[in-house]
């Protein structure tokens, strides 16, 4: 169809006729409920971020990857009460299909993992900073997505992989401006539950579901959270143990409680003694309270809180080692990695005084004096562009004042005018605007040696 004025019916190529939907007055310009725009100013500080998420990773030499916001709602149906499948942000399209905007970037993960098979080179070190969604009834009013940055280690069995993860986290926050004495990590390993259930026999099937629901102790009452395990089957003898085993602060005492040949107290003892190598052992914190939400972790599993404990999880993760099975793999590939959302990160550092306030300059500012030299103008800002300055060029007819102020308001470091007399000679003036200085300059001087792009 022809575009046309807002309202006009509009013709299409075949002169079907169709009358515009009655618009009554301005569109909504908010973006939809629960998202959030970024314009300039905030898209500055997102990229800084990402870029923060991304040295980290390029650092600890991580591959980047993405896949579709939107995937096929089977990768995260899962049976065991998360609220994060709870709010998943499924629907059916017009093809009939169940599709889901992805609520967490560690199921598209293992899709590609399980789609490359034997192809894909172990141990892979993968990481993406993706948009994530969630449906939740706006009653809390909260958002519904977020942009989240994700580190995992495909293929190594040991918690050298758990070890390296936590290091990039603690270079994260040292790169910006956080210390030890501003987060903690809170480490534990699932098999402490897993001891512990199995001691008072309830059935492995269950282990998940309960894991979930002793994830919301921070959140719920305890008594809600009793009486979600009771509705599980699970004793209340069975309830007063766990959460007795759950209270523990130190290894010893766990070593105690889960005996010499556990398994979770030789992997936690291993962690710490990897941690105390990188240097970040002040970081952790022993917390068998720490269970994660997500009903697929088998091992390891950690969050950073700030200290005080007034914010939610900055990030989280764990060892994950079944999830391919889950999704019908022949065998296991151990898996283990982090999820990083951009929002608590950001109120922290602003609380913390921390938050970089990125503004938008330009290098040069380009003015053609009058129309017949906007040729010209055009190839100075090309030549000045391809040797890697970032110019604004004026597109309008403008004085010279205006050009000033506007070159000011730029912050550039030039100003650079294309005048008639200047230009028989070759020649441009130019304005230094730190050192308020002006002086002409031939356009090889101007654009060191590079040719403009030839004039019209
Ligand atoms: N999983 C998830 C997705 C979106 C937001 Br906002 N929070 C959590």
């Amino acid at each position: 169809a022809v575009a046309d004025e807002a309202g006009a019916p509009t013709k299409s190529g075949e002169g079907k006729v169709t009358q515009p939907a009655e618009r009554k007055g301005l569109i909504d310009t908010q973006p939809p409920r629960g998202t959030r725009d970024f314009p300039p100013e905030d898209m500055r500080l997102r990229n800084w971020l990402f870029g923060e998420f991304a040295a980290v990773s390029a650092a600890f030499g991580f591959e980047q990857f993405d896949a579709p916001v939107l995937e096929s709602e089977e990768l995260f149906v899962r049976k065991a009460g998360e609220e994060i499948t709870e709010q998943l942000y499924n629907f059916e399209d017009k093809g009939g299909r169940r599709v889901a905007l992805r609520p967490e970037l560690t199921p598209s993960l293992a899709r590609l993992v399980l789609q490359r098979g034997k192809q894909l080179p172990l141990p892979a070190k993968w990481f993406a900073i993706g948009q994530c969604w969630r449906y939740e009834r706006m009653t809390r009013g909260r958002r519904r997505e977020h942009y989240q940055w994700n580190m995992d280690i495909v293929g190594v069995p040991g918690v050298e992989a758990e070890a390296e993860l936590l290091a990039a986290i603690v270079m994260f926050f040292e790169r910006v401006g956080l210390t030890a004495a501003d987060v903690g990590i809170k480490v534990s390993n699932r098999k402490v539950l897993q001891s512990v259930l199995t001691q008072y026999g309830v059935p492995p099937e269950s282990f998940a579901k309960v894991c979930v629901i002793v994830d919301k102790l921070d959140k719920l009452p305890r008594d809600k959270v009793e009486e979600e395990l009771r509705a599980l089957g699970v004793a209340a003898s069975t309830i007063d143990g766990v959460l007795g085993a759950l209270q523990l602060r130190d290894l010893d005492a766990l070593g105690g409680l889960l005996g010499p040949d556990s398994e979770a107290v030789a992997e936690l003892r291993k962690l710490w003694e990897l941690a105390a190598g990188y240097g970040f052992q002040d970081w952790l914190v022993f917390d068998p309270s720490v269970v994660r939400g997500l009903a697929y972790y088998t091992g390891t599993v950690f969050e950073a809180r700030d200290r005080a404990g007034a914010l939610r999880a900055i990030c989280g993760g764990g060892r994950y080692d079944k999830l391919l099975a889950t999704f019908g793999a022949p065998d296991n590939t151990p898996m283990a990695g982090f999820g990083f959302g951009d929002a608590v990160i950001v109120e922290l550092l602003k609380e913390r005084g921390l938050l970089p306030a990125p503004g938008h300059r330009v290098d040069d500012v380009v003015v053609p004096l009058d129309g017949g030299l906007r040729p010209a103008a055009a190839g100075i800002a090309t030549a000045l562009r391809r040797g890697g300055r970032s110019v604004d060029l004026v597109l309008e007819a403008k004085k010279m004042k205006w050009a000033f102020k506007h070159a000011e308001k730029l912050g550039a470091s030039r100003l650079v005018l294309v005048g008639a007399s200047e230009w028989e000679r070759g020649a441009v003036v130019v304005k230094d605007l730190a050192a308020f200085e002006q002086k002409e300059m031939t356009v090889a001087e101007l654009t060191g040696g590079a040719a403009p792009a030839p004039a019209a």
